[in-house]
Order: C-alpha cells, then sequence, then structure tokens
C-alpha cells in the first residue's frame, strides 16, 4: 500500500481527527481557517473548534479574483493561473497559521478545502437544453497539499452536482449531523455574501429536512460600498445605512426577482444578485437619482425582507422554532434588527455560538465534518432527492508529495 494511503487509511480509523476547514467565500475578505477536532461520525459527529482565524485577503488578490468572479466573459488564461496560486497561497496561508498555532502539519490528518467559487449556474439559470447545473471552485488541492505538506480533500461540490443537484448548499451535511435537535425545531441561517438556511425539524424526519439559499446575504451591499465609499469593504455596524432612508419603490423592485418566486430547495450567487440587478431595480423603480445613503437603507431592508420571508415559511405551521445566525451578516445590526422585525413568530434571533460553533467559523467547520465524512462515514440516512439531498461521499483526494 502506498504510505499516503496507508496514513489516510489510519486516520479513517481514528475516533478522533484533527481536521482544518478551509472556506473561501463570496465575500472574498478572507480564509476561514479552522482547526477541529472531530470525534465520531455520522450523527455521533462531535467538534470541538481548537483554534479559527481568518487570513485576510490583500487588496492584490481581491483585484485578481475580482477580474473573473461571477464574470460570463473574462480571461482564460487567468483562471488557468489563478487555479494553482491561490490553491498554493492558502496551503501557504495553513503553513503560517499552524506555525502560529505551535501545531506540527504531522498531526493534522487531512485539510478540507472549499476553494473559491468563481462561478455558479444552475440549469435553470443559464437555460441552456444540453448542460445541467454547473459551478467552479478554484483554488486547486494539490497545490495546496503540496503548498501545506499535509493531504487535503477539496472540490466538495462537483459530487453533488453528478448526483443530481445544484452544487450548493452543502450545509444541510453539516448541519443535519452536528445541529439537530429532538428538544426544538432550528433553522440554521447563515449570512454571507448569499444568505442560507437549513431547516432542521425536531423529529429529525429526513423528509422534512432541506437547505436552501434565500438571496443575497451582504453581496450587493458590498459591492455598492466597495464602488461608492472605497476603500470601504463593507458598511461597517450598518452606518451608512442608518443614516439613510427606506426607498418602497426601489425595495418593492428589489423583491421582485423570479427566483424568489421558486420553491426551496434553490441556489444562487453574485452573478444573479449584484450592481447590475440593483442597477436594473432602479430604473424598473425609477430610483437612478437615490442617494447612496439611502440606496443602502434600502439594501439592507431587502435582505432583511427576504431572509425573513424564508424563514416565515419554514415556521408558518409551527408555534415554535428557534433561529440560529452565522456569518459576517450577524456583526449587521440594522440588517438582524429588520429580520426579528419581520419575522412574527421569532422574539430574537441566536446564534451558533450557544450550540458551540462560532459563527465565523461555521462554513469552515462544514467542510471539515465533509471531510471527515468522506473518510469514515456511512450512508447518509437523511438522503432525500426531492429535497436535493443525494446519498453522496463528497471530496476528492491530493497527497502532499
Ligand atoms: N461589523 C460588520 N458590520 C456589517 N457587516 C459586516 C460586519 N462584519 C462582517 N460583515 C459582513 O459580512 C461579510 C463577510 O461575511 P462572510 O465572511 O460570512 O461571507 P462569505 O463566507 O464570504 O460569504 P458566503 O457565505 O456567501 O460564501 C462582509 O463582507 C460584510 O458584508
Ligand atoms: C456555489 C457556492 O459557493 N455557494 C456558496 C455561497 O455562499 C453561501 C451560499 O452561496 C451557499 O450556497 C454556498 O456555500 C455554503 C457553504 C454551502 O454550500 O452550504
Amino acid at each position: 500500500m502506498h504510505p499516503h494511503v496507508e496514513k489516510l487509511f489510519l486516520s479513517a480509523q481514528k475516533e478522533k481527527k484533527l481536521i482544518i476547514g478551509l472556506m473561501s467565500g463570496t465575500s472574498l475578505d478572507g480564509l476561514d481557517i479552522a482547526l477541529c477536532e472531530i470525534t465520531g461520525q455520522g450523527m455521533n459527529t462531535h467538534i470541538e473548534l481548537l483554534a479559527f482565524t481568518t487570513v485576510d485577503y490583500d487588496d492584490e488578490y481581491k483585484a485578481r479574483i475580482k477580474r473573473v468572479f461571477a464574470k460570463r466573459h473574462c480571461d482564460l488564461e487567468e483562471v488557468t493561473l489563478l487555479h494553482p496560486w491561490i490553491g498554493t497561497l492558502h496551503g501557504n496561508m495553513v503553513a503560517d497559521c499552524l506555525k502560529q498555532w505551535g501545531i506540527e502539519k504531522q498531526d493534522i490528518d487531512v485539510i478540507a478545502s472549499h476553494g473559491q467559487t468563481i462561478y455558479h449556474c444552475p440549469k435553470r439559470q443559464h437555460q441552456r437544453d444540453c448542460y445541467g447545473n454547473g459551478t467552479l471552485q478554484i483554488g486547486d488541492s494539490d497545490h495546496l497539499a503540496v503548498a501545506a505538506g499535509i493531504t487535503t480533500i477539496g472540490d466538495f461540490r462537483q459530487k453533488h452536482i453528478a448526483a443530481g443537484g445544484e452544487g450548493a448548499p452543502l450545509a444541510v451535511y453539516g448541519d443535519y449531523l452536528y445541529f439537530t435537535s429532538s428538544d426544538e425545531h432550528r433553522i440554521l441561517l447563515n449570512m454571507g455574501g448569499i444568505a442560507n438556511l437549513t431547516y432542521l425539524p425536531k423529529s429529525a424526519d429526513a423528509s422534512d429536512v432541506f437547505s436552501s439559499d434565500i438571496g443575497p446575504g451582504n453581496t450587493i451591499m458590498d459591492a455598492y460600498i466597495q464602488t461608492h465609499f472605497a476603500p470601504l469593504h463593507y458598511d461597517q455596524d450598518a452606518k451608512i445605512a442608518s443614516a439613510g432612508k427606506v426607498n418602497q419603490a426601489l425595495l418593492e423592485a428589489l423583491c421582485d426577482a423570479p427566483f424568489f418566486k421558486l420553491d426551496f430547495p434553490k441556489t444562487t450567487g453574485p452573478e444573479v444578485f449584484n450592481l447590475a440587478y440593483l442597477a436594473n431595480a432602479q430604473q424598473l423603480s425609477g430610483t437612478e437619482h437615490l442617494n447612496h445613503y439611502d440606496v443602502m437603507a434600502t439594501l439592507t431592508l431587502f435582505s432583511a425582507t427576504m431572509i425573513a420571508r424564508a424563514i416565515n415559511q419554514c415556521t408558518a405551521k409551527l408555534s415554535h422554532i428557534a433561529v440560529y445566525a452565522s456569518g459576517g451578516g450577524i456583526h449587521n445590526p440594522l440588517l438582524m434588527q429588520h429580520i426579528v422585525a419581520n419575522c412574527s413568530q421569532l422574539d430574537e434571533i441566536k446564534d451558533t455560538r450557544l450550540l458551540g460553533i462560532n459563527p465565523d467559523a461555521k462554513e469552515a467547520v462544514l467542510f471539515a465534518i465533509l471531510a471527515n465524512e468522506c473518510l469514515s462515514g456511512g450512508e447518509q440516512h437523511f438522503a432525500n432527492k426531492a429535497q436535493g439531498i443525494a446519498n453522496i461521499t463528497m471530496g476528492k483526494v491530493s497527497f502532499a508529495d
């Protein structure tokens, strides 16, 4: 047996593993690195988040990604070059981080790498008969594994598409295993660039569980801030939105996308929700001359309205449900306030810290769970094709040399 395969075989049999989960999301803010000690597998998964950091991307990184990010037309040579470059960069970031944490690379079982999504296009969106669903994450795992010197499992989304899904959200595969509770119905709400939720009934009945994207998130707000308030990257603590007034006509136009009329589960991205989407809504509502503060106030309420609508759809037939939020959106006080105000059944939105997971680390932890399942998991007994949850094992293995 090849020594790499033997080491992986031994890792797979361990009751307790050290797995580093990596997530680089649609906000392009940085690489989230979560050092997880994972015990067990399946419904018996237990996680200790031993360390977490976000390594911020510098302006050069952001500029390079933005040249291809969510763009239908871009320089194919640049994409080809970015693929290994990001892999190596992420590998070096992990190696530096381990040094800072005083941890030897030999002690890590595997890295679980999401990569950087640069394009997401479910069939519903591209509407080309001859193609199915598609999604593309770059930052190749071979390069990451070599740079970090650690076996890496990556490219998790393709198997989901191969099995008939849209490649996202994968959150349900971790949420169901780790956050299902027989005490309460739960919604796990993540608000990054794109917002998504997972519904977890306390019965744990697989036919009711689902995960779906909702819409934006922070993506349009961030793009607007970066365009009109550079060098700001986002509206910190909603200072700008709080100084503006909501414009009702623009809000209604923003809430009118065909995407919002589709049933769950569905996926989307900045390919749809971007500044062109805003410009179109402004044109339709005759609000092109609105000042930047009012636009931001309206965009914040737009995200909150659609998030609240999605929560309300889940809670409609239930007397009580607990919502646990994660992702950068939880730090936006105005967004959070608007969501609660638009959910009549909710007094508060909690965050995943109460369930033992740092809300900023939640998506990186998800990929660590997926890698653990890839190595040691079994059948997904909650598989349910109608809800986009296939019985699959996700991830591809890259060795360090
Ligand atoms: N203090 C704050 N005030 C307002 N917004 C904030 C604050 N902190 C973070 N954010 C928002 O959160 C975003 C980052 O969120 P996060 O890191 O969860 O996104 P992501 O993981 O890249 O996205 P996705 O989950 O869609 O892939 C920032 O770009 C910003 O919009
Ligand atoms: C294609 C892609 O990268 N999608 C991301 C993005 O960020 C949030 C939302 O859109 C979600 O669908 C997904 O990520 C999370 C981790 C998921 O798959 O659950």
